[in-house]
Order: structure tokens, then sequence, then C-alpha cells
């Protein structure tokens, strides 16, 4: 895929301003979000990271239209995100396939519901099958298939839908060191076939620099944006990127970042 000019490119997605705050139980307010803004360019690889409790979640919740911010808006593709939407997948960390559907209905799901024929399903279905590598396990259901796999669908369901963005919650916490590693591998291929825009929320800093094209940087209490990291790294990611010089200083500076944050709320 050729690489986007992100001077240039629209934005896909505009976080303009956004506040959350809940009342507390003794009538107080809990900030969650104060007055963050983004813009992610279409086709980018976004990454947010930050300490547990700093937002992130909450942001990609009122992206995907589950919650309203208190003050703000969020646009994604120039209409505000006023409820959820099919241009807007979303693939968490737990495993949310629908346990009675296999493999192929449940990639097919969304396809079938918004009325595509049955052949043009069918073909859609099969790209997204090949491309996680999943179609000898097409009529599998999800209790006979392990974490990563069940991922693997959960990411063709949403792309095979053709959302204008995809949302992922720490979509690999829950797997082992390999089989994330090689689920990275797979999303970035997966991600320069479909050309699609990808906010992905993660704890770690490997991850967050491997996928990239920007990683925001976030702080807690209240949860703002700290820093944005543009990530320099050739694509398609090379095997060994991880030992790269560019890598391992930025590393050093999310890791010096995240760690200022963490004494400068608990000193
Ligand atoms: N419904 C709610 N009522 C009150 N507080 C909430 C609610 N939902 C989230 N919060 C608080 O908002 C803050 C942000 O939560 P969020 O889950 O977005 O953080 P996070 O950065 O994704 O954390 P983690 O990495 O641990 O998942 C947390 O302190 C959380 O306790």
């Amino acid at each position: 895929m050729g690489a986007v000019n992100l001077e240039t490119a629209p934005a896909r997605l505009q976080v303009r301003n956004v506040s959350l705050r809940y009342p507390t139980p003794t009538g107080g307010t809990f900030v969650a979000l104060d007055k963050v803004s983004l813009e992610v360019p279409d086709q980018q690889f976004a990454v947010i990271v930050g300490p547990s409790g700093c937002g992130k979640s909450s942001l990609l919740y009122l992206t995907a239209g589950l919650n309203e911010p208190t003050e703000g808006e969020i646009v994604v593709s120039g209409q505000r995100v006023t409820e959820p939407g099919p241009d807007r997948g979303m693939v968490f960390q737990g495993y949310t396939l629908f346990p009675w559907l296999t493999v192929r209905q449940n990639i097919e799901f969304g396809l079938k519901r918004r009325g595509m024929p049955p052949a043009q399903r069918q073909e859609v279905v099969d790209h997204y099958l090949d491309e996680v590598r999943l179609r000898p396990f097409a009529d599998n259901f999800p209790k006979q298939l392990s974490g990563g796999m069940m991922q693997r669908v959960a990411i063709a369901r949403a792309l095979a839908n053709d959302p204008q963005i995809l949302l992922m919650d720490e979509p690999f916490g829950a797997l082992d060191s390999q089989t994330r590693h090689q689920m990275q591998r797979l999303l970035l291929r997966v991600w320069e076939h479909a050309k699609k825009t990808v906010v992905f929320v993660t704890h770690d800093i490997d991850e967050a620099i491997l996928l990239g094209d920007r990683v925001y940087v976030m702080g807690a209490r209240p949860g703002r944006i700290r820093q944005i990291i543009d990530v320099p790294l050739a694509r398609p990611r090379p095997e060994d990127v991880e030992l790269a010089p560019e890598f391992i200083a930025l590393k050093r500076q999310i890791v010096d970042l995240l760690h200022d944050d963490l004494h400068r709320i608990d000193p």
C-alpha cells in the first residue's frame, strides 16, 4: 500500500474538545476525559496508549456511539456521532462472537441484516476468511476455536461490514505473547489490504509502535492527550523492527512519558 500523506488526507475521525464526567457517589464529579481533541486522517492506524483508567476505552466507546460526551463532539466522515452505526466496526478484548453461529455465519451476520444477496455475501465472507486464514474453519462454532482464532473471526466480521473506521479495544490483551505477536502481524497485513482507518487502544508500548502510524499518549486524572508521536518506521514493518534503534528510541520516549505521569499522580 502506498504511504498516506497524513498532512493532506481528509480527517476520518475528529474528536473535538471532548469531556466526559461522571457523578460520584459522594455528590462530586469525576472527570474521565478533559477536553480531548484529535484528528485521525483517512487510512491512518492510530494507537492510543496510556495508564489504566486514563479514559482510553471511554474515548473509543464515545466514538462508537455507545455513550455521549458531556461536552464536545465526535465526528466521523463529517457526521456527528449520536449512536452506534455500521460505519464504525468494533473489536473488543473479550470474545464477542455469537456462540450459536458458525464462523461463516458470524462473519456474514451484518451483511445478511443489510439484505446483501447470498452470492455476494459468500464472496465477501470467503475473501475475509482467506484474509484471516480461517477458510478451513468456516463451519466450526466459536467454542471449537482458540482465542486467537476467535479474534481473527471478530476482525473478519468487523471488516466484512466495510466500516469507515475500525475501533479496537485491547483486542489481543487476553492472548499469550506468541499468539499476540502473530495476531499483530496478521492485523498489519489485513489492514494494508483493507485500507481502513483504525483506532487501536492498548497498554502495550511495543504493540503501539509496531502497529501505529501515530501514537496518542494519554495521561490520567483527568484523562487527556499528553503527546502525539509519529512513528516514522517503514511499512510493511520489517520482521525485526523491534530491534531497530528508531523503535527503541520511540519506546524510551513513551516509557518516559508514562513514567512521568505515574510519578505526577502518585509522588
Ligand atoms: N460508568 C462509569 N461511572 C463512573 N466512572 C466511570 C464509568 N466508566 C468509566 N469510569 C471511570 O472513568 C475512568 C476511565 O475509564 P476507562 O475504562 O475509559 O479507562 P482505560 O484507560 O480504558 O482503563 P483500562 O486501561 O484499565 O481499561 C476510570 O477511572 C473509570 O473508573
